[in-house]
């Protein structure tokens, strides 16, 4: 199997599939840091009307270029890559290339992944502490791309998640998943969230497999693009 056209795979194994994509890993750095500049800090309020005026600019030239709604759409022209590759440059947790996400990285050893991100202080929600819907919405990825450890891929049921402590900004937190049970089109799994020592989050999640499998999503693709897992996978 073509690794880097697998949706779930590891994002620390996956590089940008080519010089556009590792240019907007760049731009979404640039934005990412311009994002904790702007929470962590007052300039005057000038200044800050200069700065806006700038940042409309550039974002007046960018948008210039052709637009491109959808990952569907990203892969339909067949320069960008796979649906795959386009998914996690632009995935909204993990995506090096969206800089809404953190992002959050994962990795399969065993019969377990790990995972693990850093959240700066636009994620604050009690003070000092990431807001309890990004500690979720990290979960919903974690646990979706841990799916792999299973062999039905789906998506999330439901996701219950309990907060045992406040979970620190500023600090590497550490993820893990485990597949508890599974049946049929339903895996049950479980994921914990680590600040070194300290258990803030735990959560369990069932995923379901949709009716046509979770491939059936990026059917709409051009077929030559569209992953396929070997026969091994599907279970
Ligand atoms: C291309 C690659 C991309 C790969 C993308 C990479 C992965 C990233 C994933 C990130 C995770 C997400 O954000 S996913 C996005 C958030 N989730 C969603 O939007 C899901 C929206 N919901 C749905 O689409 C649907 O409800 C499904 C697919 C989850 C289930 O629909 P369905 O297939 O019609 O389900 P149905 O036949 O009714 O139920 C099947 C079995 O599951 C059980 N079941 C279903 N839902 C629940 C539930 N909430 N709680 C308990 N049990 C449930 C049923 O009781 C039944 O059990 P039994 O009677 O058989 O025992």
């Amino acid at each position: 199997m073509n690794e880097l056209k697998n949706p779930f795979a590891s994002e620390e194994i996956t590089p940008a599939f080519n010089d556009e994509w590792q240019a907007k890993r760049r731009v979404a750095a640039a934005v990412r840091l311009l994002t904790e500049v702007l929470v962590t800090s007052s300039p005057d309020t000038s200044k800050m009307h200069d700065i806006a005026e700038q940042l409309e600019t550039t974002a007046a030239d960018f948008a210039a270029s052709p637009r491109v709604y959808g990952r569907l759409d990203w892969i339909r022209s067949g320069e960008h890559g796979s649906y795959g590759q386009v998914s996690h440059e632009l995935n909204p947790l993990a995506g090096y290339s969206n800089p809404l996400a953190p992002p959050v990285t994962t990795r399969i050893e065993g019969d377990v992944a790990y995972g693990h991100c850093f959240c700066g202080w636009a994620y604050e929600g009690p003070p000092g502490s990431v807001h309890g819907g990004y500690v979720a919405a990290i979960f919903d990825q974690f646990m979706g791309f841990a799916q792999k450890l299973g062999k039905r891929p789906g998506m999330t049921g439901y996701l219950h998640v309990d907060y045992h402590q406040r979970t620190p900004l500023t600090t590497d937190l550490q993820l893990e998943a485990r597949i508890t049970s599974a049946e049929g089109r339903k895996t049950f799994m479980e994921g914990k969230m680590y600040a070194g020592d300290a258990l803030t989050a735990s959560c369990n999640a069932l995923f379901v497999e949709p009716r046509q499998g979770i491939y059936s999503l990026e059917a709409q693709a051009r077929p030559e693009e569209v992953f396929s897992p070997p026969a091994s996978d599907r279970g």
